[in-house]
């Protein structure tokens, strides 16, 4: 039995906190120290599908100038909003306004909009050229950007911290999972990343349980890196007994959590973690998702190590991009054009 399989054996999902993990020696090379980083990641992906990070690489000041112009942003008047709505655009960019989305299938509607983008290169900061943009398959599609100074340069910058972020934390994964450290780079050289910024409106008073910030969901793609703002409580974990566990925002850190396509490729190793957030402090609440996946063109097949006779693979192969598309539409509820 493989190591990862193992591990499995012995895990506990019944978790009543969420690990925090130093990244501050994620770029020193030695195995020992890469083994032992890899090691806290097995653990928290198998036992709880979410962890945070410190020392994670990306600056307060993008992210203050991010959530400057994000606040800014959802301040419009909703018709000006609603001109880059998402139903006119491709592939889910633009708009999103409040009740628009459902995550939760027996939710009514998900108190927060949201603006979404993908992949694009920042003009002074060009990043790496990528050859194979034009290969996203079912996932094609420019982003647009409201006409409001500023949005769209600090928003690409938090995105592509964050995707630098993601794309570190792949060799990891890659140990965790006893597989080569580059297992994934042939696989993520596109960036399949997409970024939500988010605003979830007060909630007080008597509150019907299907219209929350973000109904009860499993999130679409490999990862999910996550900004939240400090000082409101809002985000919450499922464990396996059936207790939604606090997830607060702990200053200095982002919250990564695992997602559908992982647990597709680990065949379950990996949790794809139910969660939900409901914002009852009074205040404006305002969040950052970046869902991290792999290339669309990429197959989501069982690995080696996560099968066994007593484990067969338990999900039909799928693209990634098909996956996401169908998630999406969905959420959504729509088929986009
Ligand atoms: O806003 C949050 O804290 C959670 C957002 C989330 O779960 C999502 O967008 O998938
Ligand atoms: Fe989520």
């Amino acid at each position: 039995m493989s190591a990862v399989l193992k591990a499995v054996q012995n895990s506990n999902t019944a978790f009543s906190q969420i690990p925090i993990i130093d990244l501050k020696n994620i770029s020193d090379p030695h195995p020992d120290v890469q083994q032992a980083l890899a090691k806290q990641i097995r653990d928290a992906c198998i036992n709880v599908g979410f962890f945070y990070v410190k020392n994670h690489g990306i600056s307060e000041q993008v992210i203050a100038f991010a959530l400057e112009s994000m606040t800014t942003y959802f301040a419009l008047p909703l018709e000006e909003k609603m001109e880059l709505d998402h139903t006119k655009t491709q592939n889910f960019k633009g708009y999103n306004a409040i009740l628009s989305s459902n995550n939760d299938p027996n939710g009514s509607g998900d108190m927060h909009e949201g603006f979404e983008f993908g992949w694009e290169v920042l003009d002074d900061a060009p990043g790496v050229p990528d050859a194979r943009r034009s290969d996203d398959g079912a996932m094609t599609g420019a982003n647009v950007w409201p006409d409001v100074p500023g949005f769209r340069e600090s928003l690409l910058r938090y995105y592509h911290a964050a995707v630098c972020l993601g794309k570190n934390l792949f060799p990891l994964f890659a140990r965790a999972l006893d597989l080569s450290p580059d297992f994934f780079d042939d696989k993520t050289r596109n960036s399949a990343a997409l970024m939500r910024v988010l605003h979830y409106p007060p909630q007080t008073g008597p509150v019907d349980e299907r219209v929350i910030g973000i109904g009860a969901h499993t999130d679409f793609e490999c990862f999910t890196i996550l900004w939240q703002q400090f000082g409101i409580q809002a985000l919450q974990v499922l464990n396996t007994r059936g207790e939604w566990i606090d997830a607060p925002p702990i200053p200095g850190t982002l919250v990564i959590n695992l997602g559908d396509q992982f647990a597709r490729w680990t065949n379950d190793v990996f949790k794809s973690t139910v969660h939900r957030a409901a914002n009852r402090s009074g205040a404006r609440r305002y969040s950052i998702p970046l869902f991290f996946g792999t290339d669309y063109n990429v197959l989501l097949e069982p690995i080696a190590s996560c099968v066994s006779a007593e484990r067969p693979p338990r999900y039909e192969v799928v693209t990634a991009g098909d996956y996401v598309k169908r998630r999406l539409e969905a959420t959504y509820g729509y088929q986009s054009p």
